[in-house]
């Protein structure tokens, strides 16, 4: 298993050109947020946003757009059950990112169906949390896209079927290749899987201090924000972006007990100028 390097992420991370506008650093669309889980969708957003994703767009449900407006008025707002304005939106994207605090209920299933349907061969897609759920539970047919799976180990357990005491890179890397697409197995030490390649990675940074609620919505942004702007080889710009939600984390960790997905995400902007420099 190979490690992932700091250097890896000084060769994504550039400075960007000094006539750059918002169109140079890609269209994300954000969906989930339920009415229970909105904090999920906005952290996502939000981590896509500080990352330096040039247009955030953030589906959920209406009860979330007084309180997403409020935190984060740099993104726009859609209803995620007006499949109209989705129809309209979702083509113009670089990266579609679906299942944070999406739910599991039928709403949650109807929309999750609805952006398979409408989603382009060459968008990335990003299926995380209640997704992945969704997608195990209804064995649903996966879209043709660039899809990364973003599950923790019971969603890996879903999805793959494999226990999670018995998650071995082997066999994760067989089932992996089954689905034909990016996985990346969140643990105390996260593995990813790329497709077209036989050689498995490994995240060496991140500690306990990364053990709360959101943490993952959180990488879901910072992975959109990243493959929205950086034009390095796809599967380093995935990379990087795993490393670097951890590294945050390890900088915060010095001095904290704690480090919450809101820290890390303010932290992004900083961070990732170090990384440029
Ligand atoms: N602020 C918000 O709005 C937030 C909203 N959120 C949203 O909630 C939705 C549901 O996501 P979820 O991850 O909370 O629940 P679920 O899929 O049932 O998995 C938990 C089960 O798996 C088990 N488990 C085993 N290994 C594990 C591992 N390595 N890492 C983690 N769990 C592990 C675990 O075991 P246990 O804790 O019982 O030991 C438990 O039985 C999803 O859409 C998400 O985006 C959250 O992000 C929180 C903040
Ligand atoms: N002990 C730990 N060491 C390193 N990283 C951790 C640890 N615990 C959690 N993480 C990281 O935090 C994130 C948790 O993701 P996830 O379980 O999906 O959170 P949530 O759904 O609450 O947002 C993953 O990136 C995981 O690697
Ligand atoms: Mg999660």
């Amino acid at each position: 298993m190979q490690q992932i390097t700091k250097s890896l992420v000084q060769q994504v991370i550039r400075p960007r050109t000094q006539e750059s506008h918002k169109g140079n650093f890609g269209r994300v669309l954000t969906i989930g947020g339920n009415q229970n889980f909105g904090g999920a969708i906005i952290m996502s957003a939000s981590a896509a946003v500080y990352s330096g994703a040039g247009l955030v767009t953030c589906a959920t449900a209406p009860q979330n757009f007084v309180s997403l407006h409020a935190r984060l008025p740099e993104a726009m707002v859609v209803d995620y059950q007006d499949e109209k304005k989705l129809a309209e939106l979702i083509p113009q994207m670089d990266v579609i990112v679906i299942g944070p605090g999406l739910g599991t209920d039928a709403t949650a299933l109807a929309v999750l169906k609805f952006v398979f349907a409408q989603v382009r061969p060459q968008q990335n897609l990003i299926i995380d949390g209640s997704a992945i759920t969704l997608v195990a539970q209804e064995k649903l047919a996966l879209p043709q896209a660039q899809i990364i799976f973003t599950p923790h180990q019971m969603e890996w357990q879903r999805l793959s079927g494999i226990p999670v005491t018995q998650q071995t890179p082997t066999k994760n890397q067989a089932i992996q290749q089954k689905l034909a697409a990016t996985v990346i197995v969140k643990s105390h030490r996260t593995e990813i899987y790329l497709p077209d390649s036989t050689i498995m990675w490994q995240n060496p940074v991140g500690s306990a201090a990364m053990a709360t609620g959101g943490m993952g919505d959180c990488l879901t942004g910072i992975l959109a924000g990243f493959l929205a702007q950086f034009s390095a080889d796809r599967a380093q710009t995935i990379l990087a972006a795993v490393y670097t939600h951890s590294a945050i984390s390890d900088q915060l960790a010095q001095k904290q007990y704690v480090t919450l997905p809101t820290q890390i995400i303010a932290a992004l902007p900083k961070y990732m100028a170090e990384m440029a420099s």
